[in-house]
């Protein structure tokens, strides 16, 4: 896909998350590999408002080189495209049920989204919960790179959710599917619910598209 198709796609995208609540204000950040670096939202830009030619670029050593300053999030995106070399996009937001469950002390940090659902496990995978730091603090990228690639989604504890894909359509609606999850955990919350077996899941991974 070209430069310009990617940057009309990730205004497309972006205003969708917003319209459909998984953004407000100026939360968020999006970004997107390009063949000489990254596209990335620009920083306290509202999802639902982006410039296709305002978006930041960044090159591949990491140097702001064209549109607006780039999301204080860079070091986390970098991250990811860092350790995991087939990843295509990043997406953050501060969507409120996996924000809520950002902030719950009763979850496993290892793996803190139970397989309630066949397309949890086959878009999101395991996720991990990254201990708290202030938005924008470089650590949150060493925490990310400390990970070593293992996993393709993290909430942010008492911040949000980052979950990366093959490109930015898979990222964005693994983030959805990673948030309705999430949704549904909270909803069935102090009820008794089955999981999806050992081996259900294990069947599920084998066909998961992202890798
Ligand atoms: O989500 C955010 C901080 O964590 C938003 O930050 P930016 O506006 O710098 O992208
Ligand atoms: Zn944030």
């Amino acid at each position: 896909m070209s430069e310009a198709k990617l940057r009309e796609e990730m205004v497309m995208l972006s205003q969708s998350l917003f319209e459909r609540g998984y953004s407000v204000g100026s939360a968020g950040n999006i970004s997107a590999a390009v063949d000489d670096g990254l596209l990335i939202t620009p920083t306290n830009s509202c999802l639902g408002f982006l410039d296709p030619a305002r978006i930041s670029k960044i090159d591949v050593e990491g140097n702001h080189v064209a549109g607006d300053k780039p999301s204080k999030e860079i070091f986390l995106h970098r991250a990811f495209y860092k350790t995991r070399p087939n990843t295509g996009a990043v997406v953050h937001l501060h969507s409120t049920y996996a924000t809520a469950i950002s902030c719950l002390s009763s979850t496993d940090p290892d793996d803190c989204i139970e397989p309630i659902t066949p397309y949890v496990v086959m878009r999101v995978g395991t996720v991990k919960i990254l201990p708290y730091v202030p938005p924008g603090d470089p650590a949150m990228g060493e925490m990310i790179v400390a990970l070593k690639g293992s996993v393709n989604a993290v909430l942010l504890a008492n911040h949000g959710p980052v979950v990366a894909g093959p490109d930015l359509r898979s990222a964005v609606f693994a983030a959805e599917e990673l948030e309705e999850t999430c949704k549904i955990l909270m909803i069935l919350k102090g009820q008794p619910y089955r999981l999806l077996s050992e081996e259900q899941v294990q069947e599920l991974n084998a066909r998961r598209y992202l890798t």
